[in-house]
């Protein structure tokens, strides 16, 4: 039942009795921005965070909402990634810590647009009837809330608590500043009936990654491979986080910069993963000193990791090392594994355990990264943009490791495939204690609480990557060398009206308008090696222009050529013309 809506209203809502209504005022937080539309988009709304009270509040309305359908807990994140310290956003976790339901995404966007409180309410009242969720007083909903370090996001919480309240018997839990994926990890443990609270998180990683680093082959740690690891925490909670985290581990000496703490510059400004991978610079705050060393960056909520080292020659630039090297190390650790599982054979035992293992990649990851995968004999499928379709198709497989180029992504366990794994596990403990199998098993056990099921998580997939580096004997430059990436080059084009752009083929054609895609692919045919596409942002309004080819020039032209169409056929000038 709601509160804050008129007594007649509230009636109609849960057709319930007139003494549970408590306020019959306009609510304050109920407001129509004119001339924004919100759209859920990739990753939630995202705005302007002093235009986005109303949008939260009406997303904590339909976060409960979420959580009665479902039964369950359900998460209410406020942040902006990577976006400026400006921007706020909002997105909602599931049950499962996964994204919210992509069905639910139409009602989202019509709550967030509904023009008035009445218009609000029956939108409401109608979804309710239409889903089967009981308003009733019995029912209540649980709602975890967290937000990043932005300014705004303290009100924006208050906004959220207060569209909570509306219906009656909800229960919103502050969890206070914390990263994107603690707050999607917590809502999954809490409703997997396991401990939930952040220190649990960083119990769960540092003893996942002890018993890692327990099982470091001993030819590899007298290797003296470097410990050594410098992070850029993006002004963020990210690097606060870290902070806390690092205490708890031995065997890495992590060296964290540009924390929220350190208090000199601004979230994302100038530093940052999307920073990084986007402008191939280092970060602020690293420099000469730098040079050759391990470094890390983090996005703003720390969902986001790339790797990266300042260049000897030009201490202004850096070798990347973005998510597809990532995904491509994280690929061959897991490969190893599966195959010293399988070494049981030889011992005569029978191999229990076949594992369907998928890459999940989006267009923009590189050209050579599918290759290398393919050539490892991997299963590599490509999906849109966005990590709910990634997640979505990794969820498909024994092991599904999913990634995006800017770093977002994780290793998805089945949970037959991980009980089976248990099971083996016990049997090599009594018949092969100690054994390469045995070893593997373990391994494979510890990598799935390390890293985070519920979603892409830069503080469990860092320590993930120092594990499978150490385990490898690796340095730096032998990751580096996995394969060369093909030079590319990604561009912004505003236009009159992103969603004039439609594509097929996991984002890959455009299908309208027509005449732009074979445009495209006359500019492409031009290039050796060239690859290119165009998509509208679901988080910016804009359109982006991918390019990739045999040099850096060549991909740098063919991304320029591709956005002067791209800018033709839907630029400002081609709709004032047209009007
Ligand atoms: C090219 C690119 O990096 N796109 C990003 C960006 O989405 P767009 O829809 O491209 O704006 O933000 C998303 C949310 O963080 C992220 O999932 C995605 O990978
Ligand atoms: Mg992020």
């Amino acid at each position: 039942m709601f509160r804050h809506f008129d007594r007649k209203q509230q009636r109609e809502l849960a057709g319930c009795e007139a003494n549970h209504i408590i306020c019959a005022k306009r609510h304050q937080f109920f407001f129509f921005v004119s001339g924004v539309t919100f759209s859920y988009g990739t990753a939630g709304f995202r705005a302007d965070g002093l235009k986005l009270s109303s949008t939260v509040f009406r997303a904590g309305v339909l976060a409960a909402l979420r959580s009665l359908k479902t039964g369950y807990a359900v998460g209410l994140m406020i942040t902006a990634s990577h976006n400026p310290i400006t921007d706020n956003g909002i997105k909602i976790a599931d049950p499962d810590g996964g994204m919210m339901a992509q069905d639910w995404e139409p009602f989202a966007d019509a709550l967030a647009n509904a023009p008035d409180p009445q218009s609000f309410v029956k939108l409401v009242l109608h979804f309710a009837k239409e889903e089967n969720i009981s308003l009733s007083r019995e029912s209540s909903a649980v709602i975890l809330l967290g937000r990043d370090t932005r300014p705004t996001g303290e009100s924006l919480l208050e906004a959220a608590k207060q569209g909570i309240k509306c219906i009656i018997g909800s229960v919103a839990l502050d969890m206070g500043i914390v990263t994107t994926p603690q707050l999607h990890w917590m809502v999954r443990s809490k409703n997997m009936g396991m401990k939930a609270s952040e220190s649990d998180y960083f119990m769960q990683l540092s003893e996942s990654f002890r018993c890692l680093m327990d099982m470091i082959p001993k030819e590899m740690t007298v290797k003296g491979i470097v410990t050594q690891l410098m992070v850029d925490g993006a002004n963020g909670v990210g690097g606060d986080k870290l902070e806390q985290l690092k205490t708890l581990l031995t065997g890495l000496q992590i060296q964290v910069k540009n924390t929220s703490k350190q208090g000199e510059g601004i979230l994302n400004e100038g530093v940052g993963a999307d920073y990084v991978q986007k402008e191939k610079v280092p970060p602020r705050c690293f420099g000469p000193n730098d040079i050759g060393l391990r470094c890390a960056s983090l996005d703003g909520d720390a969902d986001r990791l790339v790797y990266f080292r300042i260049s000897k020659i030009n201490s202004s630039s850096i070798d990347l090392v973005d998510g597809d090297k990532i995904l491509s190390l994280f690929a061959l650790f897991i490969k190893a594994q599966l195959h010293c599982l399988n070494k049981s054979e030889s011992d005569g035992l029978r191999n229990v355990l076949p594992a369907r293992v998928g890459v999940v990649q989006t267009a923009y990851a590189n050209g050579a990264s599918t290759d290398y995968l393919k050539q490892l004999g991997l299963e590599v499928v490509l999906t849109p943009t966005g990590v709910k379709y990634l997640h979505k198709k990794a969820a498909e497989y024994d092991i599904g490791i999913y990634f995006e180029a800017n770093g977002h992504g994780t290793i998805l366990f089945s949970e037959y495939f991980l009980s089976n794994l248990q099971k083996m596990g016990n049997d090599l403990a009594s018949s092969n204690a100690g054994s390469e199998p045995h070893k593997a098993a373990l391994r494979l056990l510890a990598v799935s609480k390390l890293i985070n099921q519920a979603v892409g998580d830069a503080l469990s997939g860092l320590l993930l990557v120092e594990v499978v580096l150490q385990y490898m004997g690796w340095s730096m430059q032998n990751w580096i060398e996995l394969y060369d990436d093909l030079p590319s080059r990604q561009l912004k084009v505003k236009v009159a009206d992103r969603t004039a752009v439609i594509t097929t083929n996991a984002e890959t054609k455009v299908v309208q308008p027509f005449g732009l895609q074979q445009a495209i692919d006359a500019e492409t045919a031009k290039y050796h090696q060239g690859r290119c596409f165009v998509r509208p942002s679901g988080t910016e309004d804009i359109i982006r222009v991918y390019a990739e080819a045999f040099s850096q020039e060549a991909a740098d032209s063919l991304a320029r050529s591709v956005s002067q169409h791209v800018d033709h056929f839907l630029g400002f000038r081609t709709s004032q013309k047209s009007d």
